[in-house]
């Protein structure tokens, strides 16, 4: 019996999801087709941006935009602080494709849907993949305005039977059961650590483990100290879903969590964390995430199987 009523399905597109089956691999490239009959060269570098870092996709040069609602089979953004637009442009002499928003399971899409554009920047010949989010702490020394490279992830979704890659796997894409040991890959996380110092950054410049919860409730005090004890540095409700389908098809990982509030675990505490807290410390304090990243991308050879850019390997 379809439960969704079709007024409801008009109001809100996400329901109406829910009932498709997964975009096949067809048409992940009839989007990819679509895009590339629209740009000048393929990306090279993919960067997802978190909510309230939007501001890194601006400082591309020579910008395409495209709406989410143009590009074919594309979602659409529903959360404040995710603009919904897809920006093609150069950063550091490399050509980025910039998610200017992403989309999250508690917006009523499935895993499938909010991992879609991964395999489309796949089949756009994107190397590396950067994914950025804002997260709370759960560590105690870390404090808004941080930043958190992420070395690894606990997909709460994915351990309780909720993953992207659920139903048939086509080998296109990727393997059946694919390895998650090495999701964020070494090289880069040691280059971010390199620039970082460099920068003057690393009093404030963590790397730990990112803790991917569905959300849309922030977390309650007794979820926050669980969460904490099973070795979450941070939590957000993002990410590991999209880190599951990049490692999936091939694609090298980058992932910085930007921390905007602290995780209350204490009863007697009278922090509250509040989405737009959270967007308000990301527009104060992202500046810091956006240099590093941009950093970042001007030292990656995304054509280099060592991703390391020769001239900048002695320098760092
Ligand atoms: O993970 P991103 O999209 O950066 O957003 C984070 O911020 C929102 C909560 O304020 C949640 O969507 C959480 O996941
Ligand atoms: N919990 C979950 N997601 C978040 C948080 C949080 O404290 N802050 C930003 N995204």
């Amino acid at each position: 019996m379809n439960r969704t009523p079709r007024t409801l399905e008009r109001k809100y597109p996400c329901c109406q999801m829910h009932s498709q089956e997964p975009l096949s691999y067809e048409d992940c490239e009839a989007t990819a087709q679509w895009l590339l009959g629209h740009i000048k060269r393929q990306p090279e570098i993919a960067i997802i941006c978190g909510s309230g870092l939007g501001m890194l996709a601006e400082t591309l040069e020579g910008k395409q935009t495209f709406e989410y609602g143009e590009i074919p089979h594309f979602p659409t953004s529903t959360v404040p602080g995710h603009a919904g637009k897809l920006v093609f442009g150069d950063l550091q002499g490399k050509f980025c494709v910039c998610m200017k928003g992403r989309f999250h399971m508690y917006e009523g899409y499935p895993l499938w849907k909010v991992t879609f554009p991964i395999r489309v920047f796949k089949l756009l010949g994107v190397q590396v993949l950067i994914v950025t989010n804002a997260a709370g702490s759960l560590a105690n020394s870390y404090c808004p305005g941080d930043l958190m490279i992420i070395r690894d992830h606990i997909n709460l979704l994915g351990l309780s039977g909720q993953n992207p890659l659920l139903g048939p796997n086509d080998d296109r894409f990727g393997p059946r059961f694919p390895p998650l040991s090495d999701a964020y890959d070494k090289k880069l996380r040691k280059m971010a650590r390199d620039i970082s110092k460099r920068l003057g950054y690393s009093s404030f410049v963590h790397e730990g483990v990112y803790c991917m919860v569905g959300g849309p409730n922030f977390e309650s005090v007794a979820e926050a100290r669980f969460l904490h004890k099973l070795g979450a540095d941070a939590v957000g409700m993002s990410t590991a879903a999209e880190v599951v389908v990049a490692k999936h098809c091939g694609l090298k990982v980058f992932g910085i969590s930007f921390i905007t509030n602290r995780v209350v675990k204490e009863y007697e505490g009278e922090e509250e964390v509040s989405h737009d807290g959270v967007l308000e410390i990301g527009h104060m304090r992202a500046a810091t995430l956006q240099t590093l990243v941009t950093e970042l991308v001007g030292s990656i050879d995304p054509n280099n199987n060592n991703l390391i850019l020769e001239e900048k390997e002695a320098s760092l």
